[in-house]
């Protein structure tokens, strides 16, 4: 059997890799546009950085799997063509801002329609919203021969970015959509079933038809970041009333009926997944004639922006309402530890706050690249003369970020952090020191003990 990929990035990179791994009589081809990308995956430099992905790609890399950005031949070649690539918020025309943009969808469609040369089964592994496969089999039908069979299936992906490997590996459950009425329908998605067997059991393989499936993934990301939005709320009124967060999350996560995961109070959500997916549920409830729906699942969004937005606004009422020409170091820019990606990041707003309010930023972030902060706080490294940017410094050490430091703000969860050296820091920051722990990894008794001022989320 031969599987193709359209699309090598967080998603199509990690999961071809596993399944190239897990099946080694399976060829796995993974097609990108992005030379560049592509490259990348076939060096020692990965794209992606996931803990024990360099293993896995290793393992199967050139033995049964390859990448390319020859995607004609792949869909020519393959049995199964998985389609990963991105969807977007829309950002023009009608439904800008919330709809998902299809453009990318639409032309893979067009180009597997046009190169295939024998039946496919085309596999939705992007979120998408609920009844895209019905556009998906039009343009298929329309564009390829006479007579050409396509069964398209809905397996949306549920790992998230830092734990890729694992979850993967032991997902808690693998879905798949399909045409469970017809015979060919039952057949593609039993041939589905049997790559994820190779070493997922198969009673958490699970089933369902087509729509049920595309709507699931967009109701899976929207229950999981209320979850956030709905602690990050209740931080806000722990801070008026000495209740302390972390203690209220874990008193009712003990409830077997509401679970510990999840509840932790942070800076608010990031991740390229979450608002982009809330909005698109939002955009189909106003589709489908239900604003009522609509209004209720935007309200996640709204509190997460709210959620930034206090946290920059406590830094500058703290700092005696300026930070005008003062030094904040931020700690950690990723939208979550472990990973190198920035979509969406809490950071990325606090630090466009503090730069509105002209504060100096000394970023550090052990696996996000200067040239990336620079893109996500929309600044240049230097101006047009060629001298370095005055109000942003990116730090490879953290030391040197909050030297002279007036604050410290933790953006990220990274665990290295929880080992500096704090006495060493307070000795180097302007007195009165500040803290403010926008994940609440810190120990703050110590911190308080050595002579910081600490605010932390919800305490
Ligand atoms: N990032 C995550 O953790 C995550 C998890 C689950 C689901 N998803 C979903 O998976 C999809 C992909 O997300 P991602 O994070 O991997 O995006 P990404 O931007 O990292 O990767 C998409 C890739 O598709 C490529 N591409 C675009 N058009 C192409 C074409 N016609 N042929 C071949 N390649 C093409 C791009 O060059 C890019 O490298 C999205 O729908 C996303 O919502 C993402
Ligand atoms: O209790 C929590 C848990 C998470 N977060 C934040 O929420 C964001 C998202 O975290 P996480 O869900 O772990 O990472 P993602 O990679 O965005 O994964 C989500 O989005 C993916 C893309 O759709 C899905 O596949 C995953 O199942 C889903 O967890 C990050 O900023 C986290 O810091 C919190 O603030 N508190």
């Amino acid at each position: 059997m031969k599987i193709c990929c359209l699309g090598a990035g967080y998603v199509g990179g990690p999961t071809m890799a596993m399944i190239a791994y897990k099946c080694p009589d399976i060829t796995v081809t993974v097609a990108d546009i992005n030379e560049a990308r592509i490259n990348a995956w076939n060096s020692d430099e990965l794209p992606v950085f996931e803990p024990g992905l360099d293993d896995v790609v290793s393992a199967a890399r050139g033995r049964n799997l390859f990448f390319t950005t020859d995607k004609n031949k792949a869909i020519k070649e393959a049995d199964i063509i998985f389609v990963s690539v991105g969807t977007p918020t829309k950002t023009y025309g009608s439904g800008a801002g919330k709809a998902a943009d299809l453009k990318y969808i639409e032309l893979c469609a067009r180009d597997i329609a046009e190169f295939s040369e024998g039946p496919k089964i085309v596999v939705e592994k992007s979120t998408l919203p609920v009844r895209t496969a019905e556009g998906l089999k039009t343009v298929l039908k329309a564009n390829s021969r006479p007579g050409l069979e396509f069964q398209v299936l809905s397996n949306p992906e549920f790992l998230a970015e830092g734990t890729a490997i694992d979850d993967l590996n032991d997902p808690d459950r693998v879905l798949i959509g399909g045409e469970e009425e017809t015979e060919a329908g039952r057949k593609a998605i039993a041939t589905l079933v049997d790559v994820y067997a190779n070493w997922v059991p198969r009673e958490r393989i699970l089933t369902t038809n087509l729509w049920s499936s595309e709507l699931s993934k967009l109701v899976a990301n929207a229950f999981l970041a209320q979850r956030i939005s709905s602690i990050n709320s209740i931080s806000a009124l722990c801070e008026r009333t000495e209740a302390n967060v972390d203690q209220v999350a874990y008193a009712i996560g003990q409830d077997s009926r509401i679970g510990p995961k999840f509840l932790k109070a942070s800076v608010g959500f990031g991740g390229s997944c979450f608002q982009k997916d809330i909005l698109n549920l939002v955009y189909l409830c106003e589709h489908f004639g239900l604003p009522d729906v609509a209004a209720y699942w935007e309200q996640v969004i709204i509190m997460n922006d709210w959620q930034k937005r206090r946290f920059s606004q406590k830094i500058v009422n703290t700092l005696f309402n300026t930070v005008n020409g003062k030094r904040i170091a931020m700690l950690g820019f990723a939208f979550k530890k472990d990973t190198n990606d920035t979509r969406e990041t809490a950071a990325m707003y606090v630090g466009r706050d503090l730069l509105d309010e002209q504060a100096v930023l000394a970023i550090h972030d052990p696996k996000v690249s200067p040239d990336q902060i620079f893109y996500d706080l929309k600044e240049k490294p230097t101006d047009a003369e060629g001298k370095p940017n005055k109000q942003i410094e990116i730090c490879e050490d953290p030391y040197v970020a909050t030297q002279k430091a007036h604050g410290l703000a933790i953006l990220t969860e990274w665990d290295s952090f929880k080992d500096l050296d704090f006495e060493k820091i307070y000795e180097n920051m302007y007195k009165p020191a500040f803290v403010f722990d926008g994940r609440n990894i810190l120990d703050h008794e110590k911190l308080r003990k050595i002579g910081f001022e600490v605010f932390a989320i919800g305490r």
